[in-house]
C-alpha cells in the first residue's frame, strides 16, 4: 500500500473554482475524513481522487505514480456512494462479486472470497438474500462489501451513513473504523457530520470553499483550531474579540490573564470551548456576566451568560445553586486551553 498525494488539485466548472488548489499528503493506512459544510468541495475532491472528475489543475499521486490521467475503472479503487447503488434484482452475494465476475476471477475463488467478505461486514449466511429484503444497516455493509471485493488500493467512501437513523449510523461509524483498523487500508470517507469525522478519522481534512483550512488529528482540530471557521465548524465554541490590556486579552466580560496576541497584531479573536467556562460566584472568576438561560440537557448542563452584550456558554456537569435566571455570575476559565486565533 502506498502514500497518497494531492498536489494542488484544482476543478474549476465555468468560472466558479469547486477545489481550489488542494494539496495533501495521506499517508497509507490513514483514515481520512473530508468535512465541510454544503458546497465546500469535498464531493468533487473525492471524486477527483476516484478519477470519475478530471482535474482541471494539479495531480494525484499515489505510491509516487501520477494518476491523474488514469481512468476511474484502472484505479483499482473501491467506492461507496450515498446511493449505495446496489443491484436490487441480484442477490447479496452476487452484489459483492460483481466487481469480480467483471474481472474475470473464476467461481471458485469468487465463493472463497464473497464467504470471507460477508464474515468482515458481520453477514455470514447473508448471501443468498435479496438485497431488498436488508435493513438500511445490512445493505450498507454489502455496499461496503463490494467495494472491498477487489482489495482496492484506496477506499473512497462519499457520505456512506447519512440515510441511516442517528443509532445506527453511530454503531456503522465505530464498524467501519473497526473494519479499516483490521484492513489497514487507506480510507478516504466526505462527510458535513463533524462528530462522524471526530470518530472516524485519524486526520480530519475541514474545507470551505474548496480549500482546505485545516488538516489535522481530530483532538487537533478540536483543540488547536486554524482559524474561526474551524473552531465554530468543529464542536460549538465561544468566539470572542480579544484587545491586549495591562496583564493579557480584553474580552467581553473581563480579562484573561497571562494571554497574549501573536507579534505584530493588535487585535485577534479567541476561542474559548464551552466545557471550558465554569459558572462560578460573582467576582471569583476571570468574567463577570448575568445567567439569561440554562438548559439541561441530562449528560451535561448549558448555561447561557450574557457579559457586555455578548452571550458566551458555559457546559459542564451539574448546575450550581446561584445560577437563577438574570442573578449575576462569575465564569472561570480554563486558560490553558483558550486560542488566540490568527
Ligand atoms: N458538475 C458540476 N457542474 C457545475 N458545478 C458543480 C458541479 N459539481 C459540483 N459543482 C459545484 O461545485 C461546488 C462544490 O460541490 P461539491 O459537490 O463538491 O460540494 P460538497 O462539499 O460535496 O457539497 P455537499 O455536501 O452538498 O454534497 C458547489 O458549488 C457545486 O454547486
Amino acid at each position: 500500500m502506498a502514500d497518497l498525494v494531492l498536489d494542488g488539485v484544482t476543478k474549476a466548472f465555468g468560472s466558479a473554482r469547486a477545489v481550489d488548489g488542494v494539496s495533501l499528503h495521506v499517508p497509507a493506512g490513514t483514515f481520512v475524513c473530508l468535512l465541510g459544510p454544503s458546497g465546500c468541495g469535498k464531493t468533487t475532491l473525492l471524486r477527483m481522487i476516484a478519477g470519475l472528475e478530471t482535474p482541471t489543475a494539479g495531480a494525484v499521486t499515489v505510491g509516487g505514480r501520477d494518476l491523474t490521467a488514469v481512468p476511474a475503472h484502472a484505479r483499482g479503487f473501491g467506492m461507496v456512494f450515498q446511493s449505495l447503488a446496489l443491484f436490487p434484482h441480484l442477490t447479496v452475494a452476487e452484489n459483492i462479486t460483481y466487481p469480480l465476475r467483471i474481472r474475470g476471477v473464476d467461481r471458485a475463488k469468487t465463493a472463497a472470497r464473497v464467504a470471507e467478505l460477508l464474515d468482515l461486514v458481520r453477514l455470514p449466511g447473508f448471501g443468498d438474500r435479496a438485497v431488498t429484503r436488508l435493513s438500511g444497516g445490512q445493505r450498507q455493509r454489502v455496499a461496503i462489501a463490494r467495494a472491498l471485493a477487489v482489495d482496492p488500493g484506496l477506499f473512497l467512501l462519499d457520505e456512506p451513513l447519512s440515510a441511516l437513523d442517528a443509532k445506527l449510523r453511530e454503531q456503522m461509524q465505530v464498524e467501519l473504523r473497526q473494519l479499516q483498523r483490521r484492513l489497514g487500508i487507506t480510507t478516504i470517507v466526505v462527510t458535513h457530520d463533524q462528530r462522524e469525522a471526530m470518530t472516524m478519522a485519524d486526520l480530519v481534512v475541514v474545507m470551505s470553499g474548496g480549500r482546505i483550512r485545516q488538516a489535522a488529528p481530530p483532538a487537533e482540530v478540536y483543540r488547536r483550531p486554524a482559524d474561526a471557521f474551524v473552531a465554530d465548524f468543529i464542536g460549538s465554541s465561544n468566539i470572542l474579540d480579544a484587545r491586549p490590556a495591562p496583564g493579557g486579552l480584553a474580552v467581553a466580560g473581563g480579562l484573561l490573564p497571562g494571554l497574549a496576541l501573536p507579534a505584530g497584531a493588535t487585535a485577534a479573536k479567541v476561542s474559548v470551548r464551552p466545557e471550558d467556562l465554569a459558572p462560578v460566584p460573582p467576582g471569583t472568576g476571570h468574567l463577570e456576566g448575568v445567567v439569561r438561560f440554562v438548559r439541561d440537557l441530562g449528560a451535561s448542563v448549558e448555561t447561557f451568560v450574557e457579559a457586555d452584550g455578548v452571550t458566551l456558554v458555559a457546559a459542564g456537569p451539574g448546575t450550581a445553586p446561584h445560577l437563577a435566571i438574570g442573578a449575576p455570575t462569575g465564569l472561570a476559565v480554563t486558560l490553558d486551553r483558550v486560542v488566540v486565533l490568527p
